[in-house]
């Protein structure tokens, strides 16, 4: 029952949104398809008894319209498997579609991508959960639910031949000769219910292994791409070794998992096989006495044979789905993990944010880490335009977290900021390079101006970069060309070209030589003169590029003696 409350609140918002019209149409002609699919199976059933009493007498022309008939239902089954799988595939593209870019939506929302990072590490692999989960999610809710509602109608459908076939079945039973109403589908049910409770207490285990599997797997190919992003620094500790033995812990956990799982799956897999197969000669032995002693033709007994099939076909849906149904148990526990991660991340910026242009003011701004320890206490502050602040601290202070916090991206502070939130842009020491051509990661996060390259080439020269002029229009992963005294000049190339009223430097020139730093300073106080700064460095040169100081150790939290 809970993992039916967690599935409608994961499918609900897509139900209920703009596409819902759509979404309900496309349902409805999956499910219509079915119940034809279902309406050709009862044709092809009773078929059966045409085709094999035709056999019986030996009646060569009903033999002839058998066949042709057959054919025809063939045809019908044809045509109704392809428009439900027509159907059913629209319906999971548009459905993941939605949900894909609604989790996105929510992902990217108030930086909670990078919030879930800092406050709730042990939030596994979100790329899995939005790429690959999302998707599982949606294709087995709709195979399962679809497979279950035409299980019931077949099951009611054949239900009522088999109970009318029951008063053909004598049983002696103490001399006498006694007619059990229904007994085909008392048997039927029996044989179900031992077979599905069966396999659901062999299997208990499958639905926690499945989530292990997941997760292992993911954990593998996270730490595989970690390699990828920091090839280089690997090469030059030479730390091949240390990585093959990570590597391999993770594939060991990942195959141990998958053979404990296969372990289970084997006992299931037997049992059903065992169980499914074994089902369609239980009528033809209860029937056989009756069926030799003449009481009914041959295409009775094929027909009621067939019907028990269905019958316990349908009752036993949950036996062949049942390995789907703990995978699918599996998926709904992780997205939905995921989505109660999501709610629980302090959506507010911990600092009040004002707009305010022309001025940068901190009023009683205090910051503590998530586990409630004290960074900093009571900081109050002003800045007029054209001043330039640098924040001084020993390392591990919080000089990063009290520009997160301004930026409001750090929940755990109080106080008020208020600036040009509407012109800001951030600096970090390591600067962001997106996918796409250097005209595109130049620009980035303003949109990309071609007809400004003019523009660009000459920033470009004026930061010594001039060397990359032509190449403007190439895509490489330049995070992995450039050295990164380049890289941060090419993020101080992006912030002359966006011009932001206030500007936050995280460290954001170390890599540069002090004469080039001193340039790249220059050219931002001539372009930007009246741009508010606040720079955060340990260098002792960079006071004299700024027209202020702060020395963040005054506003260290006061500890008890
Ligand atoms: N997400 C986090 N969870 C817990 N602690 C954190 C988190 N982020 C930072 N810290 C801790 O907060 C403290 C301040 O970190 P911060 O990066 O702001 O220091 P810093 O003064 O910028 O240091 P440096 O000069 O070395 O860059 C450090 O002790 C750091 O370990």
């Amino acid at each position: 029952m809970q993992t039916l409350r967690d599935f409608w609140l994961l499918a609900r918002p897509f139900w209920t949104s703009t596409e819902k019209r759509a979404a309900w149409l496309l349902l409805l002609g999956t499910v219509l398809m079915n119940l034809c699919l279902v309406g050709v199976n009862i044709l092809t059933n009773f078929w059966n008894l045409h085709f094999y009493n035709a056999l019986q007498a030996l009646d060569y022309d009903a033999f002839l319209i058998g066949g042709a008939q057959f054919i025809l239902l063939q045809l019908a089954l044809a045509t109704f498997t392809v428009a439900a799988f027509h159907f059913q595939q629209k319906l999971t593209l548009r459905w993941r579609r939605w949900s894909t870019r609604n989790t996105l939506q929510q992902w990217l929302q108030r930086h909670r991508y990078l919030k879930l990072q800092l406050n709730a590490p042990e939030t596994d692999n979100p790329d899995q959960r939005i790429a690959e989960d999302i998707y599982l999610f949606i294709s087995m809710s709709l195979k399962l639910s679809l497979g279950l509602m035409t299980s019931l109608v077949s099951l009611f459908s054949f239900l009522h031949i088999l109970w009318q076939a029951s008063s053909l079945v004598m049983l002696p039973i103490g001399g006498e000769e006694i007619i059990i109403p229904g007994l085909l589908v008392w048997a039927a049910m029996l044989y179900s219910i031992l077979g599905t409770g069966g396999a659901f207490w062999l299997g208990r285990a499958l639905p926690r292994l499945n989530f292990i599997q997941q997760k292992r797997e993911a954990d593998f190919r996270f730490s595989l791409m970690r390699l990828r992003e920091n090839a280089e620094a690997v090469a030059q500790y030479r730390g091949e070794a240390e990585e093959d033995a990570r590597f391999n812990r993770r594939l060991s956990a990942a195959l141990e998992n998958f053979w404990a799982l296969v372990k289970q799956q084997k006992v299931v897999l037997g049992y059903s096989t065992f169980y499914m197969r074994t089902a369609t000669v239980i009528p033809m032995f209860i029937m056989a006495p009756q069926f030799f002693a003449g009481a009914f033709p041959l295409g009775r007994l094929t027909q009621i044979s067939a019907a028990f099939g269905e019958v316990h076909e349908a009752m036993a849906y949950l036996v062949r789905a049942f390995l789907e149904i703990a995978e699918w148990k599996a998926v709904v526990d992780r997205l939905m993990g995921f989505q109660k991660r999501l709610d629980s991340v302090k959506g507010e910026p911990g600092v009040q944010l004002e707009h305010q242009p022309g001025r940068l003011e901190i009023e009683n701004l205090s910051l503590w880490l998530p586990d409630g320890k004290p960074l900093l206490n009571g900081l109050n502050l002003a800045l007029q335009s054209g001043d330039r602040l640098l924040v001084q601290a020993p390392s591990g202070f919080g000089k990063s977290t009290l520009i997160r916090a301004l930026t409001g991206i750090w929940s755990d502070a109080s106080g008020k900021a208020t600036y040009d939130l509407g012109s800001v842009l951030t600096l970090a020491q390591k600067p962001y390079l997106p996918l796409g051509s250097l005209r595109d990661m130049l620009w980035y996060p303003a949109p990309t101006r071609p007809e400004q390259d003019a523009t660009l080439s000459h920033i470009l020269q004026q930061c010594q970069l001039e060397h990359l002029t032509e190449h403007l229009d190439k895509e490489i992963d330049w995070s992995q060309t450039l050295s990164l005294g380049e890289q941060q000049r090419c993020a101080f190339v992006r912030t002359l070209l966006i011009r932001p009223n206030v500007l936050f430097l995280d460290e954001s020139s170390s890599a540069l030589d002090s004469a080039m730093e001193a340039h790249c300073y220059g050219l931002l106080t001539q372009t930007l003169p009246d741009a508010i700064i606040i720079s955060v460095g340990h260098r002792a040169s960079l006071e004299q590029l700024h027209t202020e100081t702060l020395y963040l150790e005054e506003y260290a939290p006061q500890t008890a003696p």
